[in-house]
C-alpha cells in the first residue's frame, strides 16, 4: 500500500478532483478487469473502446480512485461513490506515466536508463547494450520485443504491448530490476510509445538512434508525425548516440540535439566519433576495425551484416558514455550476445543454412538479403510475409523489394488479425512484376510458409525466414496462437527422418 496524494504528484495537469484528494493505493490498472482492491483505474480512450465506460466495473472490482478526462461523468459518479477519488486530468496517458513513476518510487531514476529508437535495430541494439555492459561489469537488463531481461535471465512478465510496455508495467520493471541489483536498463522506445506518452516523466541517461525509414503508417498516418514522435526521445535524453549514416533523421538529430553526443558511422570518410571499417565476414561473425580518437583496433564480434556492425558501434558509444575505455570495450566484443531471431543462423543437417530474421520493412529486407549474399551458398530461398495488423500499403513494397533477388520466394502471412489471409497474400502479390513466375510460391499461414521454404532447401542452399512473431505467437482474430519457427525447423529436419 502506498499513500497517494494526487495533487502533490509532479508532472500531472490536474483539472479537478471529486472526492478525497488522497488514497491508500495497492495497485494500478488501465483495464477494468485487472483492477484489484484499492487500486487506481485509468480510463483511457482507445481505438475501439472508451475506458470511461468501464469505471463502474472497475469500482466494483475494488478501484478506490479513477483517473480520466470526463469531468461531467466524474462529477455524477462522485455523488454515488463518495469514498472514491475521481481525478480529472488534461491527458490520462500522461497522468498514468507520472503516477506509475511515483507509485514505483521513481525507480527509473535509481538505475541508468538507455532508450533506443529507430525504425530498425531497436531490439538488436538493446540486446547488444545489455550484453556489452554486463561483460564490462555494469549489471544491465533490457526491455523490448524479445521480452524483459534482467542482467541474469529472461524474466516472466505478461507483456502489455509488443515492444514498449505501458507505463504501469514499465515502472514495475524498473522497480524489479533495481530490487534484483541491476544498475542499468536498455529499453526499446517505439514511436507509438512516445506518442502515447508511455515514457513521459522519464529522463533517459542516454538516447540511442539507429535509423529512420517509412513504417507504422497504419498508426501515424504521416511520415512527419512518425518522425516527430521518434525525435521526442531526444528531448528526454541527457546524452545522445547518433548514426550519421542515416539519411532519414541522422542530421536532423545531430543539429537539434544539444546535449553531449557521440556519433557513429561505417563510412571511412565520415567525421563521426566512432567509425567501423574493413568488415570481413567470417564463419561465426565479423572482423572489423574500430576507429576512435587516435586509436584503430581490429576486433572480432559474433554478429553478421554491416548494419549489425553499426548496431555494435552504437552499443560501444554507450559503453564509452558509461566511462569504459575503448581498449576495455574492444577486449570483450568477442563475447557479445545477440537477441533471438535477428540474423540467427541455424546449420541444418542437410548442409544448408536456415537464417531467421525479423526484417519486416523494405529497408531491412534489402539490407538483410545483401548481407546474406556475402555468405557462400548455392541457391537463396527467401520467405516474406504480409503482416495483417500493419499497413497494407507496405505489403506490395516487400514483394517489389525481393523480386529478382532470390532463387525462390515464398509469400506468407503474419498476424492476419481479422483479415482473410488470402486477401493479404493478394495484396503482397500486387508488388511483383511477374506474380505468376514459377519461383514465386504462396502459403496462407506462417507455419505452412516455413514448411514450404524448408522443403525447397537443398545442400548448400540458404533459406531465409523473414518477418516474424510477436510474443512467440501469431495474432489471429484477437487470439494469440503460439508459434515458433524454430520448433517447425526441428520438426522438419529431425522428426521427419
Ligand atoms: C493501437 C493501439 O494504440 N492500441 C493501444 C490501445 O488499445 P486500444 O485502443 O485497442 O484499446 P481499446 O480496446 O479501445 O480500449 C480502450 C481502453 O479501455 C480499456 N478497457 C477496455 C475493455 C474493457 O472491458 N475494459 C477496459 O478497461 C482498455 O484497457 C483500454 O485502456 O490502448 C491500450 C492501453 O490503453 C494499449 O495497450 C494498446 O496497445 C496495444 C496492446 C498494441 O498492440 N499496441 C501496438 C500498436 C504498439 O504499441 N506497438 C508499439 C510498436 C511495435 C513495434 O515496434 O513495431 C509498441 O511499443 O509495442
Ligand atoms: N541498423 C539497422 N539498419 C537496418 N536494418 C536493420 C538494422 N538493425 C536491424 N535491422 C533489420 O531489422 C530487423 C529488425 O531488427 P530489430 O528487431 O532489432 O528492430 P526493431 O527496431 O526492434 O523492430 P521492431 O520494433 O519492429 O521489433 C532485423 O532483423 C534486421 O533485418
Amino acid at each position: 500500500m502506498r499513500m497517494i496524494n494526487f495533487d502533490q504528484i509532479k508532472g500531472i495537469a490536474i483539472k479537478q478532483i471529486f472526492g478525497p484528494n488522497a488514497q491508500a493505493v495497492s495497485g494500478l490498472a488501465f483495464h477494468s478487469r485487472r483492477v484489484v482492491f484499492s487500486s487506481i483505474f485509468f480510463s483511457v480512450k482507445g481505438e475501439n473502446e472508451d475506458g470511461h465506460q468501464y469505471i463502474e466495473e472497475a469500482i466494483q472490482n475494488g478501484a478506490s480512485a479513477i483517473v480520466g478526462e470526463d469531468s461531467v461523468q466524474f462529477s455524477r459518479l462522485s455523488e454515488r461513490y463518495r469514498s472514491c477519488s475521481f481525478v480529472v486530468v488534461e491527458d490520462v496517458r500522461a497522468a498514468m506515466a507520472y503516477i506509475s513513476k511515483y507509485f514505483f518510487n521513481h525507480a527509473d531514476e535509481k538505475i541508468k536508463t538507455i532508450g533506443v529508437t529507430g525504425t530498425n535495430g531497436k531490439t538488436t541494439v538493446a540486446a547488444y547494450v545489455r550484453s556489452l555492459l554486463n561483460l564490462l561489469g555494469t549489471r544491465s537488463g533490457s526491455i523490448g520485443t524479445t521480452g524483459i531481461w534482467s542482467s541474469k535471465e529472461k524474466l516472466k512478465y505478461v507483456k502489455s504491448t509488443p515492444t514498449t510496455p505501458e507505463a504501469i508495467d514499465l515502472h514495475r520493471v524498473f522497480h524489479d530490476l533495481k530490487k534484483a541489483g541491476d544498475e542499468a536498463a536498455a529499453m526499446e522506445v517505439s514511436s507509438i510509445a512516445l506518442d502515447q506518452k508511455r515514457v513521459d516523466g522519464m529522463v533517459f541517461d542516454i538516447g540511442i538512434h539507429t535509423n529512420f525509414s517509412e513504417e507504422h503508417l497504419e498508426y501515424h498516418k504521416t511520415i512527419d508525425h512518425y518522425k516527430a514522435c521518434k525525435l521526442k526521445l531526444f528531448e528526454q535524453s541527457r546524452q545522445g548516440v547518433i548514426n550519421l549514416d542515416d539519411d532519414g533523421m541522422g542530421m536532423d538529430l545531430f543539429n537539434c540535439f544539444k546535449g553531449p553526443k557521440l556519433t557513429y558511422s561505417l563510412s571511412p570518410s565520415s567525421e563521426a566519433d566512432l567509425i567501423g571499417t574493413g568488415i570481413e565476414v567470417m564463419d561465426s561473425g565479423s572482423m572489423f576495425t574500430i576507429h576512435y580518437k587516435s586509436k584503430s583496433i581490429r576486433v572480432f564480434t559474433p554478429v553478421f551484416g554491416a548494419y549489425n556492425v553499426a548496431n555494435v558501434l552504437s552499443a560501444i558509444a554507450t559503453a564509452l558514455m558509461f566511462g569504459y575505455t575503448i581498449d576495455a570495450i574492444a577486449s570483450v566484443l568477442a563475447k557479445l550476445e545477440s537477441p533471438e531471431g535477428r540474423f540467427q543462423v541455424i546449420q541444418a543437417p542437410n548442409d544448408s543454412k536456415v537464417i531467421i530474421d525479423y526484417a519486416h520493412t523494405p529497408v531491412a529486407l534489402t539490407n538483410l538479403v545483401d548481407e546474406v549474399k556475402k555468405i557462400q551458398h548455392r541457391r537463396l530461398i527467401v520467405m516474406i510475409a504480409g503482416i495483417g495488423i500493419r499497413d497494407f500499403n507496405k505489403m506490395p513494397k516487400m514483394a517489389a523489394t525481393i523480386e529478382g533477388k532470390a532463387d525462390e520466394v515464398i509469400v506468407t502471412v503474419d498476424h492476419p488479425g481479422y483479415h482473410d489471409p488470402q486477401i493479404i497474400i493478394n495484396q503482397v502479390m500486387k508488388g511483383f512484376n511477374e506474380p505468376k513466375a514459377s519461383n514465386i510460391h504462396s502459403a496462407l499461414t506462417r507455419r505452412e510458409g516455413v514448411r514450404r521454404s524448408l522443403g525447397l532447401g537443398r545442400t548448400g542452399d540458404i533459406v531465409v525466414l523473414t518477418s516474424g512473431c510477436i510474443n512467440n505467437a501469431q495474432i489471429v482474430k484477437g487470439e494469440q496462437i503460439p508459434h515458433s519457427d524454430e520448433a517447425i525447423i526441428r520438426e522438419h529436419f529431425f522428426q521427419s527422418q
